[in-house]
């Protein structure tokens, strides 16, 4: 399948220029929710003089930070920074910058305007910019604007657009991004600068399209220029932005609306469309202006269509329940509670003041439960949730309450109580749901990766963070790589880095992400109520069957012979649950409801 890759240019080039001032705490969500996404390149901001464009001023502040200088560092996205001289790339190298874009205009009357010089003297300072990163081994990225007119100069000719691309290119930019900064060209002029350029002797893979949407133009000028062999495109999420110097120019193409078209076209942009309009939607409430985002005002207000809708046939957790799920207290253990509703148990990591770091009594408390509730046929689902910020920070590392370097005795005891944990978790009979509502470190996401099912909210994510402390996720290994795969794991515990929730969402590794403005614990009331429809005893033949899968290998004799016994189990004529699901059937019921088959089953043998 073709794919594309998209540059957000929202949070440097949409949000220079949005008249309202924006605090810099909304810049740093923003570039944290995008780069959430599964968009391969947030473009950060600009080290530009506060007087030009006192919408960046906190520049410095913004590259201080420490969620931002986490995404300099684990260089898992490009996180350009636009830098108009060498002062401001002293800055960024400063900062840890690793890539940079450089700018110049193919008109002489917008570069002065823009940037008070010539075309030439800007491309000279571009050039000495371009220079001294490359020195610093930093990848440089090059902006032409006006490729199509100039609110000084009108339309621009097109050997001026191929002298900047090919200064660009022969200074060391790796890719040369095109820029309609008015928004006025059309599809046929688009094919006509790039058949151009590329008859000149450009490489066509060395072309991005930024494009911006005045006319409504952006995105058939994207389409076109796709056509011609482009496959980066710069846009900005909600479209925000516009160009001080050129008068009436719109804002960039909404990156909602790229995402949109090319997902229907079928070209891969690996972004999460359902996450960006979130976004879209969030950052023009804060800047309290339109979303400029056809396709993402479409889809909210599809949505919101939707949500008030009554409650219709579902996959898990899709619809509100009519009521909330009513849980009633059991036991509360040291550092945890109980809770239960009808067949589900709600184990919850009670122990915030600590992120819910795993004691030894939380450990044997948990493990003892799950072991003991494997026997009650009445449970049906398993859940662990946690209080406070954190989901589980993993083992306790606490002063005096750490068992690590405490002799032998000790590791061999927590060895056997970490391996029972998350031995206990993965054989329940029961179906096993964590609802993961922030951070989990180590042992925590050993605990989240142990169950069938994961719900996760937006602020969670999960970090093998063993390697930062001298450790290794051993015992929680079987479990993280049987639900991450060999090479995502491996190297999501090498790099310890935070994967977050959109990205295990590409890789299936969780079932729900839950907007971090909506209530965690209501999606999995809504996901419960959903799995009512499942039978709990064939649930558990699943979750062999997918066992005998990933333990025994694909088409093994062991793996034959499970297949066949399962089938046997199933297909007897003593199954109570497949005799009472067939009649359900034969008499119309296609929404049996097992929960209540439980319960009513319970009340049975308690009368006997
Ligand atoms: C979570 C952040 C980022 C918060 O970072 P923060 O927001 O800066 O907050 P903080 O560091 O001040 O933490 C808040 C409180 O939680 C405590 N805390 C937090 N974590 C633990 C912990 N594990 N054990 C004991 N206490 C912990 C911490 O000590 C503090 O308590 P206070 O000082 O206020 O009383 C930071 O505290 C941190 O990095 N914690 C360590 C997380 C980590 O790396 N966990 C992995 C543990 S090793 C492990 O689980 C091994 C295992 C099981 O996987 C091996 C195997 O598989 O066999």
């Amino acid at each position: 399948m073709d794919k594309v890759r998209i540059v957000e240019v929202g949070p440097r080039d949409g949000l220079q220029n949005v008249k309202t001032s924006i605090p810099t705490p909304t810049k740093i969500e923003l570039i944290k929710r995008l780069q959430q996404t599964g968009l391969q390149s947030v473009e950060i901001t600009s080290v530009v003089s506060p007087r030009a464009i006192p919408q960046l001023s906190d520049c410095t502040t913004v590259l201080s930070n420490a969620h931002i200088q986490r995404v300099l560092q684990n260089g898992q996205i490009r996180a350009p920074v636009l830098i108009p001289n060498l002062k401001g790339l002293e800055i960024a190298l400063q900062h840890g910058v690793r890539e940079v874009a450089v700018f110049v205009s193919a008109s002489e009357g917008f570069s002065r305007a823009n940037i008070n010089c010539s075309v030439q003297e800007g491309l000279d300072r571009a050039k000495a910019v371009a220079e001294r990163a490359r020195e610093n081994n930093l990848a440089v990225r090059g902006y032409v604007s006006c490729i199509f007119a100039c609110p000084y100069d009108g339309p621009t000719p097109l050997p001026a657009v191929l002298d900047c691309a090919r200064q660009l290119l022969d200074m060391g930019c790796y890719e040369i991004s095109l820029g309609d900064t008015l928004g006025v060209g059309v599809p046929s002029q688009t094919e006509k600068l790039i058949r151009f350029l590329v008859d000149a002797g450009i490489p066509v893979e060395k072309l991005a399209g930024h494009f911006h949407d005045t006319y409504g133009q952006a995105v058939a000028n994207i389409w076109a220029a796709y056509r011609c062999g482009l496959r980066v495109f710069d846009s900005s999420v909600g479209g925000l932005g516009g160009c001080p110097y050129a008068p009436g120019a719109k804002g960039n193409v909404a990156t909602e609306d790229v995402v949109y078209m090319f997902e229907q076209a079928g070209v891969t942009t690996g972004v999460d469309l359902a996450s960006l309009v979130g976004i879209g939607t969030w950052i023009s409430e804060q800047l309290r202006k339109p979303n400029e985002s056809r396709a993402g005002n479409a889809i909210s207000a599809k949505s919101l269509r939707k949500k008030q809708l009554p409650a219709l046939a579902s996959t898990p957790g899709q619809n509100r329940p009519s009521q909330r799920l009513q849980w009633t207290p059991q036991s509360a253990p040291e550092g945890l509670q109980i809770v239960k509703s009808g067949p589900n148990v709600k184990i919850i990591l009670d122990r915030p003041r600590n992120g819910n770091a795993l004691t030894t009594t939380m450990i044997c408390g948990i493990t003892d439960y799950v072991e003991k509730t494997a026997q009650d046929p009445s449970t049906t689902r398993l859940v662990i949730a946690s209080t406070g910020k954190f989901f589980c920070t993993g083992m306790d590392l606490g002063k005096g309450s750490s068992p690590v370097a405490q002799g032998q005795a000790t590791v061999d005891a927590q060895f056997k109580r970490l391996t029972r944990l998350f031995d206990a978790i993965s054989n329940a009979p029961q179906v096993t749901i964590a609802c993961v509502q922030g951070p989990a470190f180590g042992g925590g996401v050993g605990l989240a990766f142990a169950c069938d099912i994961r719900i996760m909210s937006q602020k969670a994510s999960v970090t093998l963070s063993e390697v930062k402390l001298g450790l290794c996720p051993a015992t929680i290994s079987k479990q993280v790589i049987r639900e991450l795969g060999v090479p995502f794991a491996r190297e999501a515990m090498l790099s310890a880095r935070p994967v977050f929730p959109a990205e295990m969402a590409r890789i299936g590794a969780v079932a729900k992400v839950v907007d971090e403005s909506s209530d965690i614990s209501a999606a999995l009331d809504d996901y419960l109520t959903a799995l009512k429809q499942c039978a709990p005893s064939a649930s558990g033949m699943v979750k062999e069957i997918v066992k005998l899968g990933w333990q025994e290998g694909s088409g093994g004799p062991r793996q034959e012979e499970g297949i066949r016994r399962l089938f046997v189990e199933m297909m007897a004529s003593d199954n109570p649950e497949a005799a009472f699901g067939l009649e359900q059937f034969q008499k119309g019921n296609k929404r049996v409801d097992w929960d209540a088959y439980t319960l009513a089953k319970r009340r049975v043998h308690a009368k006997l």
